[in-house]
């Protein structure tokens, strides 16, 4: 059951940039100002060489329009520098913001979702994508200010040089803005399908690669060189289409910015001949219309570049959505979990849970029973919100499990497996993830809690850096379950917590955990049948159903099948384990 995570529509995008921007305004003005002020100084030398051509040929001087122009070209370098240092400076930040935005989004995602994300698509959007927007908003944004202001301050200049010929220049940005249109109408869909297949293709890359030994165990490298021939294909196509797109757009903005200098050299050279202008306004506007065709193509090129970082910060932004919706959950009323008509199938397989129907009534002991396959590791992740159903509901105090955002979840259900995690950090670090409020007073008394008494001063401790391999499995489950404690969820549910560690170990843990489960509803992935025993309810399941009901001593009366798996577990020996 992957999914492909969403993209966000273009007004979200938008949204998503203003909101950028105005995280740092004075920033953006900066950068807008300095800007602005090194295009103004970059109109000054042709206007004054054309107006030393003027004074040439009038006989005149042109010192003090030399020194003018030297200074203008000093003034344009120093502003320019200053432009680029803190339009860069402005990038960085909102990059940065990104980024950390980017974090707390995946971070907040509900379990469900997280466990059924592609890791492809998630991180080509964490990498690619993130640098993809970071890189064009440290060039785009200046670029296309500076180029736009030089563009309108030059097609001003051109028309208060000379209306005539000023008309000619405004043929480049009709003819520029006609081939944008057609191409922008086209860009969007093709840079999200580009985006789409890239995810793809890092998807499958990151299969093969995990995959490896089974590829090759079973004989798949046929059919999974056949599947990589189909995503580099798809890959292919995409490039294809937005280059074409920009192989039609280039050579449209080429012609029509070529063609304006060419007009006003024809039309000046008539208009000079009847002395309607003079030699240098005509030299002035060819090389203003000249220089028009250098801003307009960088705008072009960000443009082009924005399609793609657009439909990057679109998958960026999609993030925000799940997260959104699961936002506005409910808080659960009440302990009560409920299961009703569920059905779960991995992904394109039959259903493993078939029409269950359960009540975990708050407090009680429930012990899920079944043989090896029979769907109760499974309905577990179901009750633990990690799993989805495919028809019917799983609740908490009547709101839907897997809706429920981490933090939510954590405060109602925990599941417990052989597998835990531990994060690169201090053992501080590890334990602050389920509460992150709580000081050292209550860390201190969970690790005692759950017998950590290898953690001698808490000051060194719990500030020293952690590993799984420094510290030992029973440790890392002593701190998974201290974890518990300090999340201190209503219900914990328990998965062969301890069936990695030694023996030896394994009975410590079983200490420790006792101190967890003390007060909480427990449900108990029994694999040891003398935990059905102890427990207040017995849910027994078969083929993904649950096909038995019941105290541990009404089951064995029943005659049924619980009482078949208890006398041959009793049988082989396992009570006495
Ligand atoms: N990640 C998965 N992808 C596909 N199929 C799975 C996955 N996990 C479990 N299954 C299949 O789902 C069915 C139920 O598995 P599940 O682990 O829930 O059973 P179980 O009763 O807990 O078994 P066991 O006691 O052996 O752990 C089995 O047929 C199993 O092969």
């Amino acid at each position: 059951m992957n999914r492909d995570l969403p993209v966000a529509g273009r007004r979200q995008v938008r949204r998503a940039a203003l909101r950028l921007v105005r995280r740092d305004v004075p920033g953006f003005i900066a950068t807008l100002l300095l800007n602005g002020l090194a295009a103004a100084a970059a109109l000054v030398s042709p206007w004054l060489l054309g107006r030393i051509i003027d004074s040439v040929s009038a006989g005149g001087t042109v010192d003090l329009l030399a020194a003018i122009a030297v200074g203008a070209a000093l003034a344009q370098l120093v502003l320019s520098r200053y432009a680029e240092k803190i339009g860069t400076r402005f990038s960085e930040r909102v990059q940065e913001h990104i980024r950390a935005e980017l974090l707390d989004r995946v971070l907040a995602l509900p379990a469900a979702t997280v466990e059924h994300i592609r890791t492809g698509d998630l991180s080509a959007r964490g990498t690619i994508d993130v640098a993809v927007v970071g890189r064009t908003l440290r060039d785009a944004a200046p670029a296309i200010l500076v180029s736009s202001m030089q563009a309108l301050f030059l097609i001003v200049a051109v028309f208060l040089v000379d209306p005539v010929l000023g008309a000619c220049g405004l043929l480049a940005p009709a003819g520029i803005v006609a081939a944008s249109r057609w191409y922008l109408r086209r860009a969007r869909p093709a840079y999200l399908e580009e985006g789409a297949a890239r995810s793809e293709l890092a998807e499958h890359l990151a299969a093969n690669a995990a995959g490896a030994r089974t590829i090759e165990a079973l004989g798949l490298q046929a059919k999974r060189t056949r599947a990589a021939e189909r995503v580099v294909g798809r890959n292919r196509a995409a490039q294809l289409r937005t280059l074409f797109l920009r192989s039609v757009l280039w050579p449209s903005v080429e012609v029509s910015s070529l063609l304006p200098p060419a007009l006003v050299l024809l039309l000046g050279g008539v208009l000079l001949d009847r002395g309607q202008v003079t030699l240098g306004a005509v030299v002035t506007c060819v090389l203003y219309l000249r220089r028009l065709g250098q801003p307009i193509e960088t705008i072009l090129i960000w443009l082009e570049q924005l399609q793609s970082s657009g439909a990057s910060f679109a998958r960026i932004e999609g993030l925000a959505a799940p997260a959104r919706e699961e936002a506005a959950d409910a808080a659960p009323r009440g302990d009560r979990i409920e299961a009703s008509g569920v059905h779960f199938a991995y992904e394109g397989g039959d259903d493993v849970v078939t029409g269950v129907d359960l009540t975990v009534r708050p407090g009680e002991r429930l012990a899920v029973v079944g043989p090896s396959g029979a769907g109760k590791s499974t309905l577990g992740k179901l009750l633990a919100g990690i799993d989805r159903p495919r028809l019917g509901t799983v609740t908490v105090g009547s709101v839907p499990v897997a809706d429920l955002p981490p933090a939510r979840l954590r405060e109602h259900v925990v599941l417990v497996t052989q597998e835990q995690h531990l994060f690169l950090g201090t053992v501080r670090d590890n334990l602050l993830l389920a509460d992150p409020t709580a000081g050292d007073d209550r860390l201190g008394k969970a690790l005692a809690a759950v017998g950590a008494d290898w953690i001698g001063s808490l000051d060194d401790e719990l500030g020293s850096r952690s590993s799984g391999a420094t510290l030992g499995p029973d440790r890392v489950q002593q701190l998974a379950l201290a974890r518990v404690i300090l999340a201190d969820p209503h219900t914990v549910i328990l998965d062969e917590a301890t069936a990695m560690l030694d023996p030896r170990t394994a009975r410590r843990a079983e200490r420790s955990l006792a101190a967890v489960l003390a007060g909480r509803t427990v449900i108990a992935i029994a694999h040891r049948l003398h935990t059905a025993r102890d427990a207040d309810r017995v849910v027994v399941m078969e083929n993904g159903r649950v096909v038995e009901v019941g105290s541990h001593d009404e089951l064995v009366a029943a005659g049924g099948v619980y009482e078949a798996l208890w006398r041959s577990w009793h049988g082989s020996g396992g009570a006495s384990a």
